[in-house]
């Protein structure tokens, strides 16, 4: 019997092998290897400089890795340009803002819809029932800022920018999708819905989510990898890495 080939939805959507960046004599990132499975949700959590950020940046292109391997859906992409992995379906979110504050929420969200189209910005109008403006209304609703799409980004709170910028990383499609603390500054009341929406997601697409935020990393998760100084200290279940003793030990640090 001859096996069929495998389709892409057999394969791992991202394995890093023995994964290393280096920033002169700095290791940020060492023999990083996991496995993150088609649909997963997988927390990636640390204290201050574990190195989550550089992987990221690993995985997306912006720091290429100084060694290893990074497949995505089978292929080889340790060393592709950032604009060739987010065209295979790789988008992530920044710590820091990436919103144009004198636009309307509508605006950033066409911002994003037609860069995904033509790999750059273009604020040039579609005319009414174009698709591009349908995509704006159903990533807003998907990320639950379309009761706020025509007022300022500088005038909505910290929340709602957040689930603009995760609406923004959603315009391309992404098959993987990466999230650099998406509850850095929310206020409490504001995190239940950073959780709802990203339940929401459809379940064929994979997350990756770097938090600090216990709450929102474990409830999002179905595996928790654990960094500190460059290396994976923890990787596991939320519940049991919740009673890890290396993880209370590093939380509890950082507490002190
Ligand atoms: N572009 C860079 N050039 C030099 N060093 C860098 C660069 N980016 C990160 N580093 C260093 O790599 C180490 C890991 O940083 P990184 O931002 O990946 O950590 P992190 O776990 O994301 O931290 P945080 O939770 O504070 O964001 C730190 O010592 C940092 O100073």
């Amino acid at each position: 019997m001859t096996s069929s080939p495998s389709s892409a939805s057999d394969l791992p959507a991202l394995v890093l092998d023995s994964v290393g960046r280096r920033f002169g004599a700095l290791h940020a990132v060492s023999d990083v290897t996991l496995t993150v499975h088609t649909g997963e949700r997988r927390a990636i959590l640390g204290p201050n400089g574990a190195g989550k950020t550089t992987l990221f940046n690993t995985i997306c292109g912006d720091y290429p890795p100084t060694s290893g391997k990074i497949t995505y859906f089978g292929a080889d992409i340790s060393q592709l340009k950032p604009y060739r992995r987010a065209r295979m379906g790789i988008g992530r979110t920044y710590q820091s803002s990436t919103l144009f504050n004198g636009l309307s929420v509508r605006e950033n969200l066409y911002l994003a819809v037609r860069a995904a189209k033509f790999g750059r910005f273009s604020l040039i109008k579609a005319g009414p029932g174009h698709p591009d403006l349908a995509r704006v209304d159903a990533l807003a609703q998907q990320v639950r800022v379309d009761h706020i799409l025509d007022t300022r980004i500088d005038a909505v709170s910290h929340g709602q920018r957040r689930q603009v910028e995760i609406g923004m990383a959603l315009a391309g499609d992404p098959k993987l999708l990466m999230l650099d603390e998406p509850a850095a500054g929310l206020f409490a009341a504001e995190r239940p819905e950073l959780v709802a929406l990203l339940a929401d997601l459809p379940r064929d697409l994979t997350l990756i989510l770097i938090e600090h935020d216990m709450d929102v990393a474990l409830a999002n998760s179905e595996k928790v990898t654990v960094m500190k100084d460059g290396v994976i200290v923890v990787d596991s279940t939320p519940d049991k890495v919740v009673d890890d003793p290396v993880v209370q030990a590093i939380y509890l640090g950082e507490r002190q």
